[in-house]
């Protein structure tokens, strides 16, 4: 009989010849599914997380080569709000073995890889919750990306709140207790409600229904309700048992999640030293992202992260958590700015948008719908600081460019706001063009 620590069935060729390892060593040759076209042409300037600039656009193209009928695979994909993009950060150029990195928003501190976003990863592999537009034929529409052009994407799973938001699980049935019909409340303190076992629980609660329990007391429900909302009763539990196959439902049934009321969620499971500016706070992207004093330890490149009081969502009376994200994420010490656009900057901007208008030639837009639409993604984009720790700590006087859509932005930096200098047509415009004819200078 084979050992355990053996690795399985050996590699074996393929048609074409090279070595295809057996699943079961976890050593997957990957085939990507599709090359993104994304109005982000190169990393810099690409925000680091999709929810940063919900404006920025890509198109996904389902390879001929991988189904015959690609419209077939996205077939039901259309009826979801979000999906998950999960990518090859193929611009890395090597894979990393660092243990800890230092995120840009961490400004030098150094933490696990595994606790961040971070792009050097060993397998360098990415997920982004983005937001669906459309389906088409092969394709699909997504906006809300952090992707550069060209990213090789391995695969699309659709967003479902209830089985991958802590936030939308059924606590209340999980926390009921059977033996007597008592409703066990939370009472996990800081130091018992880490992610793990508190996350695993609630998720598992969702991956495995469990059967309703009868209701004789009511128990309260842990949400932002009141009281009277927050019971169970008879009615709601075979709700909840007609529900399970529609797990969406049950969260709508309790006021935990509506379709339309998903950025909340993915913001907070998006979050990482890369993420976005938003907290449990509550406070936004567009807000100014206090300095906190907490924070200060992070600042210097020798720092680590240090466990701080973790930030916890509010709205739950018995103040349980349902996701934990250390303050260090949430309270990073970088700043968002304040974007500013010189007289220079506005024109030029109008001018490259009016110009695709009177069809001189010059390309308009390919992913913005107007120049407003590309000048709040150029504002999301700046206000969130894209600088790298060295460039914002050494090099604060350079001049900083970035590409997006048909614009080749040009700013500068100061204590708290970015300036747009100027806005020229792109030299290499990311078109949004048939991906076979796009793929052949990415190496595919
Ligand atoms: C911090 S990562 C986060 C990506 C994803 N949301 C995640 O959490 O895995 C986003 C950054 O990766 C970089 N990036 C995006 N696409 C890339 C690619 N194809 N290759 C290398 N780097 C990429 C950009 O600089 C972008 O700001």
């Amino acid at each position: 009989m084979r050992g355990l620590e053996e690795p399985g069935p050996g590699p074996r060729a393929t048609p074409c010849g090279c070595v295809k390892p057996a699943l079961e060593t976890g050593n997957l040759l990957t085939e990507p599914i599709g090359y993104l076209e994304s109005c982000f042409s190169a990393k810099n300037g690409t925000p680091r997380q999709p929810s940063i600039c919900s404006c920025s656009r890509a198109c996904l193209r389902i390879r001929k080569s991988i189904f015959n009928n690609p419209e077939h695979s996205l077939m039901g994909l259309e009826q979801f709000s979000h999906v998950w993009i999960l990518f090859v950060f193929h611009k890395n150029g090597h894979l990393s073995c660092k243990a800890k990195v230092q995120p840009p928003r961490l400004n030098g501190a150094k933490t696990g890889v595994f606790s961040t976003r971070s792009p050097h990863r060993p397998n360098a592999i990415g997920l982004t919750l983005a937001k669906l537009e459309k389906v088409e034929g092969g394709a699909i529409y997504l906006s809300g990306i952090d992707m550069i052009h060209g990213t090789p994407v391995l695969d699309i799973k659709p967003y479902i709140a209830e089985y991958d938001s802590p936030q939308n699980v059924m606590e209340p049935l999980a926390d009921f207790n059977l033996q007597n019909n008592q409703h066990t409340p939370n009472t996990a303190s800081q130091s018992d409600s880490k992610t793990d076992s508190c996350d695993q629980r609630q998720l598992s609660v969702c991956d495995e229904p469990q059967p309703h329990h009868s209701t004789k007391e009511k128990p309260k429900c842990p949400e932002d309700r009141t009281s009277e909302e927050n019971y169970l009763t008879h009615s709601d539990t075979a709700r909840i048992q007609q529900a399970f196959p529609m797990h969406r439902e049950i969260a709508v049934d309790f006021g935990l999640e509506s379709r339309h009321d998903q950025s909340s969620s993915m913001s907070e499971e998006q979050i990482g030293p890369y993420g976005p500016e938003k907290s449990f706070s509550g406070k936004g992207t567009d807000k100014k992202l206090e300095r906190v004093e907490g924070a200060a330890v992070l600042q210097g490149s020798r720092t680590e992260t240090q466990a701080m009081t973790p930030h916890l969502p509010a709205g739950r009376a018995d103040g349980a958590p349902r996701s934990v994200v250390p303050a260090w994420v949430t309270e990073a010490p970088v700043a968002t700015l304040e974007v500013r656009f010189t007289p220079h900057a506005e024109m030029d901007l109008g001018q490259l948008s009016s110009q695709g208008e009177s069809d001189i030639g010059q390309a308009s837009f390919k992913y913005f719908q107007s120049a407003e639409e590309a000048k709040h993604a150029i504002e999301a984009v700046l206000s969130a600081d894209p600088r790298s720790v060295y460039r914002r700590k050494l090099c604060q006087d350079r001049l900083f460019y970035f590409t997006i859509d048909i614009a080749h932005v040009t700013c500068w930096f100061g204590d708290g706001f970015a300036e747009v200098l100027r806005i020229k047509p792109a030299s290499e415009p990311v078109y949004m063009m048939d991906p076979v004819g796009s793929l052949v200078s990415l190496g595919s």
